[in-house]
């Protein structure tokens, strides 16, 4: 169990460097099974949990998977099965786009149904509808859907009821081996999309309209390993842009792709806050009061719902009152009961939260009850009197690299700590209510007792 600690009050200024994209690798990794030839080599490839749980996938499906200095490599002509055991799929709902590289592949899969979850109940029907029409005949019980195909899959043309990201990029994968053409119509534009569309194309993939509303995928016989070199994540980029610009500060986020984050950028500069794109990153300063404004999320080009919470924090600590829409998922505002602990005014009705600016934000023990809450919990906590303990942090591992290592380097009170069950219970409560430099001392008072966790590397 661990726990982050944050000290408000600091102004963040230098430079922070971005990750390589959660939600390119997971898909980029998932799609390394389709490689009948030669290994897969995924650079800039971020350890995060998420990393480790697609990993450990492919290996109970008999891939050979090595990870060292942000670099995976995937050997998958070593697979021996296509069911996916619910101890890992359970963990992460990205486990389930190894069944569309397994099922062209192996022409049979067997996957657990991966579970719905905090942010909302993410039916799989696009995914399903999507294989069937390229000729799978898909059965679900007792918790699992095994997905059959008699020969190849057959390209199809398919339309998305809603512009999934999951969906498109399954498919794409599914039907980068079937028989023909497929279209894809409705599809997901993120840039993560055309990052696996790429990714598919130097294995050998036909993959033409990625980044736009109709992909059009030829399909092919085999695909091979290849080099690959993982996208920056503009959510990671975005959140540290936000911490620049709650904390008054000037910070250089390196490699952000100004392209990437349009409506981020947009809302910020609405807000005030300065932003210097450059080739190799986006500048941010933020030397203003904020200015409140209406956000409203969307599938990409829209303003992304993985910013939404982080950017609720900023509103929180603006001039006026602002309005957050979350129209792609149902149950996003977990957040908010906890700022609400920090003294935030927020009323939620329905899908819309009412945001009252100019927050005094007090320190509190919070919870992060999804990734990006955490994310966004931290925020308000480098802005709040006090001392803000934010619990839950195995949700922002499966997302952030080295997070509190990174915010420090910018001049953050902030850093982890993680009680070992032996310590007794009254030097848990101590430390939970203790001030940085009492934790600081008790770790060198227990040495062991202490310690910043490890990645799972
Ligand atoms: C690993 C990854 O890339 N995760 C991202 C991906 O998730 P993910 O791919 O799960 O998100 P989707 O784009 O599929 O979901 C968007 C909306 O479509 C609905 N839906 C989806 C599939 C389906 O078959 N039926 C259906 O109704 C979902 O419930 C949700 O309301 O895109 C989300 C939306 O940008 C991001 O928040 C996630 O960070
Ligand atoms: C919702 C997210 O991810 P996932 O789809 O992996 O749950 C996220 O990255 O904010």
């Amino acid at each position: 169990m661990s726990k982050f600690i944050v000290r408000g009050g600091n102004r963040l200024t230098g430079s922070v460097k971005v990750s390589g994209a959660k939600n390119s690798v997971l898909p980029i990794i998932a799609a390394s099974l389709l490689a009948e030839e030669g290994e897969s080599v995924i650079v800039d490839a971020p350890p995060l949990d998420d990393v480790m749980t697609i990993s450990k996938v492919l290996e109970s499906l008999g891939a050979g998977v090595t990870y060292h200095d942000d670099i995976i490599q995937v050997d998958a002509r070593t697979i021996s099965t296509c069911e996916a055991p619910y101890e890992w799929v359970r963990k992460m709902r990205a486990s389930f786009l190894v069944m569309g590289p397994l099922l062209s592949r192996m022409g049979r899969t067997r996957i657990s149904l991966p579970g719905g979850c905090a942010i909302g109940t993410r039916p799989i029907d696009q995914h399903l509808k999507g294989f069937e029409a390229l000729g799978a005949e898909i059965n679900l019980g007792q918790g699992y859907i095994e997905a059959k195909s008699n020969g190849r899959l057959r390209g199809a043309k398919i339309y998305l009821d809603v512009a999934s990201v999951g969906a498109t990029e399954n498919i794409m994968m599914a039907a980068s081996l079937a028989e023909g053409v497929t279209t894809i119509e409705n599809a997901a534009k993120e840039p993560e999309i055309v990052d696996l569309a790429n990714y598919l194309n130097s294995m050998g993939a036909v993959v033409r309209g990625a980044g736009t509303g109709v992909i059009r995928i030829e399909g092919v016989e085999r695909l091979h390993g290849v080099k690959h070199h993982v996208i920056p994540d503009r959510i990671e980029a975005g959140t540290y842009m936000a911490a620049a610009a709650i904390t008054g500060g000037d910070v250089f986020v390196e490699g952000a792709i100004a392209d990437h984050l349009g409506p981020v950028i947009a809302k910020m500069e609405e807000m005030g806050v300065t932003i210097i794109p450059s080739d190799n990153g986006i500048r941010v300063i933020s030397d203003k009061p904020l200015k409140a404004v209406d956000v409203k999320t969307l599938p990409y080009p829209g303003f992304p719902t993985d910013m939404q919470s982080q950017m609720m924090a900023l509103l929180l600590r603006s001039e006026g009152t602002s309005v957050v829409t979350e129209t792609v998922f149902e149950n996003r505002f977990m957040h908010v009961e906890e700022f609400q602990h920090m003294n935030a005014e927020i009323k939620v009705e329905g899908r819309t939260a009412i945001v009252t600016g100019n927050a005094r934000l007090v320190g509190a023990k919070v919870c992060a009850t999804d990734l990006r809450a955490g994310a966004a919990l931290i925020l308000a906590g480098l802005v709040a009197d006090g001392t803000t303990e934010v619990s839950g942090t195995h949700h922002i591992d499966r997302g952030y690299v080295h997070l509190a290592e990174k915010l420090s380097g910018l001049g953050a009170d902030i850093w982890r700590v993680s009680l070992e069950d032996s310590l007794p219970e009254a030097a848990k409560e101590e430390t939970a209510k203790a001030e940085p430099s009492r934790a600081a001392s008790l770790k060198e008072e227990a040495p062991g007792r202490f310690q910043i966790q490890p990645s799972w590397v």
